[in-house]
C-alpha cells in the first residue's frame, strides 16, 4: 500500500479525507477538538469485525494536519492485521494527538482526550504509543475504561518492552531455522539497530542464547550502557547494512528496507521490532525475496505488547501471555512456509492470514 504524503496542491485533485493516499477501509475516523486545552487529535478505527479497535496513542509534532490524518490512517490499518495474525480478538484502532508531547501534553489535554475516547463506547480502546507514558493512561483511565497500558498497581499489564522483544526473538528465532534449518542462534552474528526498551531486551535474550551481538544506536549513553550489562559489540562504522552478518535486527525507526540499503544488505534473515520495516510493503518485499532473504512481518513478530496489554481486557495472567507470545514462533514459521508455497513475500502471507481470520468472522457475523 501506499503511504507517501502528498503535497496540497496533489491533495486539491482528491477528496480529501477519504481520498488519502492510506484511506483503505475504514470505518470511522474521529476528529477531536478542543480549544482551551489545545486538543487536536484524530482516532482512527479501522476495523472491528474481530472486536473492539485497539491501539496506541501517539502524540508527535506532524508537519501538518494530512501528514497526522495519513499516519493514523496506515497505523490504525496496521493494528487490524496485527491483532488477527496473532489470533487476537481485536479489531485495529490508533490515535494521534497533534502537538509536542514534551512541551504540549498537560494533565488537562489527556483528560480531555480521555472523553473523546470514552464517547466512543469501547469501539476504539487505547494504550501508549511515542510521546506517551503509563501515568499518561493512568490519567485517562480516571475518565474511561476504555483504556489499557495502565500501571500494575492499578490493574495494569505494566511494560510491555519485554514481552516485545521476547517475541521478537522467537520470530527471529523461526525465521532462522527457515532460514538456516536450524533455530539456535548461538554463535549467529546478529546486528541490532536501536538499543532502547525492546532493543535492549532483544540482546538479554540473544545473549543467553550465545548469539555475536553488535549494537548502534545514535545516542552513545545507551550504547555504553548496555555494553557495560551484556557481552556485545558497539558498531562503530557508518553503514550497518553493509556489513557481513547473518541476521539484521531494525528496532530504532521504521522504512529502514528502502531503495538505497536493500542491495546492500547481507544478512539472510531479517527480524525486529521496529513498525512499517519496508519502505514500499510489496516492492521491497519482493526484492527481499528475489534476493533470498527471509523476512520476519513485523507487525507479526511485534505482537508481544499488544498481547500483554490484552491481558487486561481478558483478564488472563503472565503464563497465557508468555504462552501466546511464544506461539509467534509457529505462527512465523506457517507464514515464512506458505509464503514460499504460495510465491507471495512473507508480508503478503501475514496479511492474508490476518485476512482470512477477519472474513470468516464476518461470515459467522
Ligand atoms: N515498546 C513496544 O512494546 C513496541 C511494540 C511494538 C513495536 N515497537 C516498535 O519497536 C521500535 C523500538 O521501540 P522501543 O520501545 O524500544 O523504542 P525506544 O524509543 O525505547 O528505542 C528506540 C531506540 O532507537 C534509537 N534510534 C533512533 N534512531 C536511530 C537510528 N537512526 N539508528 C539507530 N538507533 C536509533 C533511539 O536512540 C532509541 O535508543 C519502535 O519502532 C517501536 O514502534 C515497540
Amino acid at each position: 500500500m501506499q503511504t507517501e504524503i502528498m503535497t496540497p496542491n496533489e491533495l486539491k485533485k482528491f477528496d480529501p479525507v477519504f481520498g488519502q493516499l492510506s484511506f483503505d477501509n475504514h470505518e470511522q475516523i474521529v476528529f477531536c477538538n478542543d480549544k482551551d486545552t489545545g486538543l487536536k487529535a484524530i482516532i482512527g478505527i479501522h476495523n472491528t469485525v474481530l472486536g473492539p479497535a485497539l491501539g496506541g496513542t501517539r502524540m508527535w509534532q506532524y508537519n501538518s494536519e494530512w501528514e497526522a490524518l495519513n499516519d493514523v490512517l496506515r497505523l490504525s490499518r496496521g493494528m487490524t492485521f496485527k491483532s488477527a495474525v496473532t489470533g487476537l480478538n481485536l479489531g485495529g484502532g490508533k490515535a494521534v494527538i497533534i502537538g509536542n508531547a514534551k512541551t504540549q501534553k498537560t494533565p488537562e489535554l489527556m483528560l480531555r482526550f480521555g472523553e473523546f475516547v470514552h464517547s466512543l463506547s469501547g469501539r476504539y480502546i487505547t494504550a501508549e504509543d511515542v510521546g506517551m507514558e503509563t501515568k499518561d493512561m493512568d490519567l485517562v483511565r480516571t475518565v474511561t475504561p476504555f483504556v489499557t497500558g495502565i500501571s500494575e498497581e492499578i490493574g495494569g499489564s505494566g511494560n510491555p518492552s519485554p514481552i516485545t522483544a521476547y517475541g521478537v526473538f522467537m520470530g527471529m528465532k523461526a525465521a532462522a531455522k527457515f532460514a538456516y534449518g536450524s533455530d539456535v542462534l548461538e554463535d549467529k552474528v546478529v546486528y541490532v539497530q536501536g538499543i532502547g526498551n525492546v532493543g535492549e531486551a532483544l540482546v538479554e535474550n540473544l545473549t543467553n542464547e550465545g548469539a555475536k551481538i553488535y549494537i548502534s544506536d545514535i545516542n552513545r549513553e545507551r550504547l555504553e550502557e548496555v555494553r557495560d550489562k551484556y557481552s556485545v559489540t558497539i558498531y562503530e562504522g557508518n553503514n550497518l547494512y553493509a556489513e557481513k552478518m547473518d541476521i539484521y535486527a531494525p528496532c530504532a525507526l521504521g522504512a529502514t528496507v528502502n531503495d538505497e540499503t536493500i542491495n546492500q544488505i547481507t544478512a539472510k534473515v531479517i527480524a525486529g521490532a521496529a513498525n512499517n520495516q519496508l519502505a514500499d510493503e510489496n516492492k521491497h518485499g519482493m526484492l527481499l525475496r528475489e534476493k533470498g532473504i527471509v523476512y520476519a512481518p513485523d507487525f507479526l513478530i511485534n505482537a508481544g505488547g499488544i498481547i500483554n496489554v490484552y491481558a487486561e481486557l481478558e483478564n488472563y495472567g503472565r503464563q497465557e501471555i508468555i504462552r501466546k507470545t511464544e506461539n509467534i514462533y509457529n505462527t512465523t514459521l506457517e507464514i515464512l512456509t506458505n509464503a514460499e508455497a504460495g510465491n507471495m513475500t512473507t508480508h503478503q502471507a501475514a496479511l492474508a492470514v490476518a485476512q482470512a481470520r477477519i472474513d470468516s468472522r464476518k461470515k459467522e457475523k
